[in-house]
């Protein structure tokens, strides 16, 4: 099932459980403003090359539209639509006062140099400057792009509108980033999962981790899981996966990375198959890399008993069903990596302040808002009797319909 066509489906279903009606789904489902567009941009030796951009404006009924831009070669418009949607509801879970965005570029940023990245993303900004700013949508990064992205999108949009350092987030700290970001997704995954652990009276320490994707989300939460005692025993990345059920060494795996750019040839690992490593033995499956990996061909064999979503919607609605039967707990998606956008919000709020917090208070307030988020969503699930997927998507979906209609979306 195509990633938008998932995300609806929960929707609708949450929809149902709320009691919407018809018109107000319609009016909830439907983006604000979709934005595509044509980047055409010298690579290093003159010849002109074209990629196509998006943005997806889905809903700013709470507040600025708020989300990521990808740099990725499967960017397409119904998956960057889909998260798009999913954010609208992630900063209502959060209770953020945003609404939802998301923007890609079709794009393999491994195979460009950075001064083709960098014209490829002055291009970009160039055609989207002015339908972003700091009280319509605010762009972060997410796959393939960072805080250099960031950093050469605030320098482009400034040539037009002067200098808005709030106008993205997630940008280096010489520029107003704030102190916490660049961790603050996998650190929110470290929050959810001892939030939910601590549910069944279990704690982090002594559990069988294996984590998808060693990028910023994956290796931020490797490295936090392992500090609290976790044992990662497998870790997957484009380069290949490695597992080690005694615990893989998680800073000299990162420094491996960091000299040979992927985890494959780690000396203090064993080298599996790629396709395995969801379905390795474990307690929780960490998927932190791309949507729709755990579907209705792998879910059967998944043995984690629990899955924490630190990717965007990791986990088609078929293997949902799936995986309920077999008992397995999903964290879903919308509360589960909500850490960063978390962390992004409490960016804006010191660049629109003028005043720098400090590591620790990002970190206690981040921490303050993913426990709140666990007990909102289970309020949920109890008040439908549904399972944490829908209870966050009932959270969400109700705060995001009551401002709409607060607001007067019948005139
Ligand atoms: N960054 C953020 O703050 C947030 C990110 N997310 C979500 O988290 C996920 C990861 O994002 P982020 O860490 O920022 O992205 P990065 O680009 O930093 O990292 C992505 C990781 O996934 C790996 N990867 C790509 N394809 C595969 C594959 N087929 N199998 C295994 N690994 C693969 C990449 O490998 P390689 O580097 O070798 O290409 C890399 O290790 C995405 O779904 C994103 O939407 C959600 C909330 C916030
Ligand atoms: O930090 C942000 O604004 C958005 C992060 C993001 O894209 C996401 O949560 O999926």
């Amino acid at each position: 099932m195509n990633a938008l066509a998932a995300t609806s489906r929960n929707f609708r279903q949450a929809s149902r459980l709320l009691g919407l009606d018809s018109k107000l789904q319609k009016c909830l489902l439907i983006p604000f403003r979709e934005i595509k567009v044509e980047c055409t941009t010298p690579k290093d030796d003159g010849t002109l090359v074209t990629y196509v951009g998006f943005r997806v404006q889905h809903d700013n009924a709470r507040g600025p539209m708020k989300g990521g831009i990808r740099y990725h070669p499967e960017v397409e418009p119904d998956e960057v639509n889909a998260l798009a949607q999913l954010m609208t509801w992630k900063t209502a879970v959060a209770n953020i006062p945003y609404g939802g965005a998301k923007g890609g570029i079709g794009c393999n940023p491994g195979d460009l140099s950075i001064s083709e990245l960098e014209r490829l993303t002055r291009v970009f900004t160039q055609k989207i400057h002015d339908l972003i700013g700091i009280h319509t949508d605010v762009p972060a990064p997410d796959m393939g792009t960072n805080a250099q992205t960031m950093a050469w999108i605030l320098d482009e949009y400034s040539k037009f509108h002067g200098y808005s350092p709030a106008v993205v987030t997630g940008k280096p700290i010489d520029l107003g980033g704030s102190l916490g970001r660049d961790a603050a997704t996998g650190r929110g995954v470290l929050f959810a999962t001892e939030a939910l652990l601590n549910e069944y009276g279990k704690s982090i320490a002594g559990q069988r981790f294996v984590v998808q994707g060693f990028g910023n989300v994956g290796s931020w939460a490797a490295q936090l899981i392992s500090e609290q005692g976790g044992k990662v025993i497998a870790v997957s990345d484009i380069t290949g996966a490695i597992k080690n059920s005694q615990g893989i060494d998680i800073p000299n795996l990162l420094k491996h990375v960091k000299e040979s750019h992927g985890v494959k040839g780690f000396s203090g690992a064993d080298s599996i198959d790629p396709n395995s490593v969801l379905v390795e033995d474990c307690d929780i499956l960490i998927p932190a890399a791309l949507g729709g990996v755990i579907n209705r061909d792998n879910a059967k064999d998944i043995k984690a008993k629990f899955i924490i979503e630190a990717a965007n919607h990791p986990t088609d609605p078929e293997a949902d069903e799936i995986l309920a039967k077999k008992g397995v707990v999903i964290l879903p998606d919308i509360y589960a990596n909500s850490g960063g956008v978390t962390v992004s919000y409490f960016e804006w709020v010191q660049n629109i302040q003028g005043f720098m917090w400090d590591e620790e208070k990002v970190n206690t307030e981040l921490k303050t808002y993913m426990t709140r988020g666990l007990k909102d969503v289970k309020e949920m699930c109890n008040t439908h009797n549904c399972d944490l997927r829908m209870g966050a998507f009932t959270l969400g979906v109700n705060r995001v319909a009551r401002a709409t209609v607060l607001r007067g979306w019948e005139a």
